[in-house]
């Protein structure tokens, strides 16, 4: 209910600065040749990954970095999902790290998940090492001594003789220059690695910024931003190490008014870049942020969007029948990589055994939910991206940034509670240029509050779906069994779990 308070409250922005935004579809995709001041070595780096062009989010976001912009400024992007915002951070922070003469972090990249941390530095790593970069990752996906082990470089210590622990930390070196972190790892390195430091950092990138400034993850923000303030002298103390390129360089002039006190003085400065495709607009949110000078760029008037090649649907279900009519729309898709998206995990869950039970669908189903195991979610995924696994039914895990090629249809088994969730969701198909569909399945009461949800976004052109009785009634008896057998395993689930817990009473009582 408060989300849904703050998406209409935020239709018009309270910030005067969001007011008069950075069009980003004023530009076009741009190919890699045409890109002012690219190294050659990112654009073959680019090519090799199959990229030929900048795309409009990637090509605005150059020209406020590298290009005239400079960095002057806090970037702000609100772009529709799959238009590669992640590039258009990655491009910038990359290029002018390439000039470095000593290897500090410099770029911090933080994002709400795992997958999400794993797969972003992914796209660093295509074009980062041709420029001489490292990127490390910080997510609790391997143990933290392993994850030490890669992020900080121990000196070469001579046999026989005896070191003092206590000067040894401080010739411990950062192993990466860029790190890609989740809020949780990053803190235990804040907290407990010697040797880790912020200290020389330029850039902090806080992508899925509505969704990471919800949760307060022990305090990461505050921390980071204390961490890389000024304590009075020079902001940066090793910055002199960082060569600043021809490009234009991160030494701003602070503006009166902006920040007092440094009015004309020049000096490296955090510069912060900040990401979604449904940004917030609460200025108490945003302040959490201490933006500096910040700019605002956006992708239309209407802050939602769909991607322009999305065609939404909805299908009007029977009650009570609403597995028949997805089996029957999957049925209709022909294997054609989709993601299934309901509202817990214990709907994922019983919706994945009822579509087991239906004996062969000719289909491969996977679960995916934040309650499995990392090892599990990611063999899903893998499975998923390489095609072997046609049909991933999801929780909201699966809502926010995740980039599966080849998802053609995304299916609202129950209903997206919030447009926020609509958009994330119906965004992991047609993302960059591509064309998808995202169906809503729906029972007829539920169809008005979808029309208010729908009015929310840009580009909501829904129409109707229908599953004729042709291909459902074939499939009426097996969804009885299905029904039938899904019952009699709850139930001896439930009888397990009571038994389970009765033993557990009775330790707990002679213990
Ligand atoms: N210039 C480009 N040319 C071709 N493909 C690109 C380009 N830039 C990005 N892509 C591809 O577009 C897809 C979407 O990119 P990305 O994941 O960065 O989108 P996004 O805007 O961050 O989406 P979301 O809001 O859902 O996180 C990825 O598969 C990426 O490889």
């Amino acid at each position: 209910m408060k989300k849904e308070q703050e998406e209409n409250k935020e239709s018009v922005p309270v910030l005067p600065w969001m007011r008069s935004p950075i069009q980003v579809d004023s530009f076009s995709n741009c190919p890699l040749d045409k890109v002012p001041m690219l190294d050659s070595r990112l654009a073959v780096a680019l090519q090799s990954s199959g990229i030929g062009s900048l795309f409009a989010v990637q090509l605005a976001v150059w020209h406020e970095t590298i290009g005239p912009g400079s960095f002057e400024r806090d970037l702000c992007i609100n772009s529709p999902t799959g238009s590669g915002k992640t590039l258009a951070y990655a491009l910038p922070i990359v290029q002018m790290l390439s000039t470095r003469a000593v290897k500090y972090l410099r770029a911090l990249v933080v994002l709400p998940t795992r997958d999400l941390a794993l797969q972003v530095k992914e796209v660093f790593n295509t074009i980062a090492p041709a420029m001489g970069l490292s990127v490390g990752l910080a997510v609790g996906q391997s143990s933290i001594a392993d994850e030490i082990s890669e992020l900080i470089k121990r000196p070469k210590l001579e046999a026989g003789i005896c070191y003092d622990p206590e000067d040894l930390s401080e010739e411990l070196q950062s192993s990466v220059d860029i790190l890609v972190a989740t809020p949780g790892r990053l803190m235990d390195h804040i907290n407990n690695t010697k040797g880790f430091t912020l200290e020389h950092l330029h850039y902090l990138v806080v992508d899925e910024t509505d969704r990471l400034l919800r949760e307060a993850y022990q305090s990461w923000l505050p921390t980071v931003l204390q961490l890389t303030r000024s304590s009075g002298g020079s902001l940066f103390p090793h910055a002199e190490n960082f060569v600043p390129t021809t490009f234009g360089s991160i030494k701003t002039t602070r503006r009166m008014g902006v920040e007092r006190g440094f009015k004309g003085k020049s000096y490296p400065r955090l510069v912060k870049m900040i990401l979604s495709a449904t940004l917030t607009q609460d200025p108490s949110k945003l302040a959490q942020l201490e933006l500096h000078h910040p700019l605002f760029m956006t992708a239309g008037k209407i802050r939602y969007q769909f991607p322009e090649q999305m065609q939404l649907f909805k299908v009007i279900c029977e009650p009570n029948f609403k597995p028949l009519y997805l089996v029957a729309l999957l049925q209709s898709l022909h294997g054609e990589k989709s993601i299934v998206f309901t509202s817990s995990v214990e709907s994922t869950q019983r919706l994945c055994a009822l579509l087991k039970f239906f004996g062969d669908l000719n289909i491969k189903i996977k679960e995916y939910s934040g309650v499995q195991r990392q090892a599990l979610r990611s063999k899903t995924l893998k499975a998923f991206r390489a095609g072997e696994v046609q049909v991933v039914v999801s929780t909201d895990a699966m809502t926010r940034g995740m980039d599966v090629e080849g998802v053609r249809n995304v299916i609202n088994y129950d209903a997206p509670p919030y447009i926020k969730t609509f958009i994330h969701r119906a965004g992991r198909t047609a993302r960059a240029g591509l064309v998808g569909r995202c169906f809503t399945l729906l029972h007829k009461d539920e169809e008005r509050r979808f029309k208010k949800l729908l009015k929310k976004a840009d580009n909501n052109s829904c129409s109707g779906h229908s599953i004729t009785p042709d291909s459902l009634d074939p499939l009426r008896s097996v969804y009885a069994s299905a029904l039938a057998k899904l019952k009699e395993s709850v139930e001896s689930e439930t009888y397990k779990k009571r038994k389970a817990g009765i033993r557990l009473s009775h330790m707990g009582k002679r213990y």
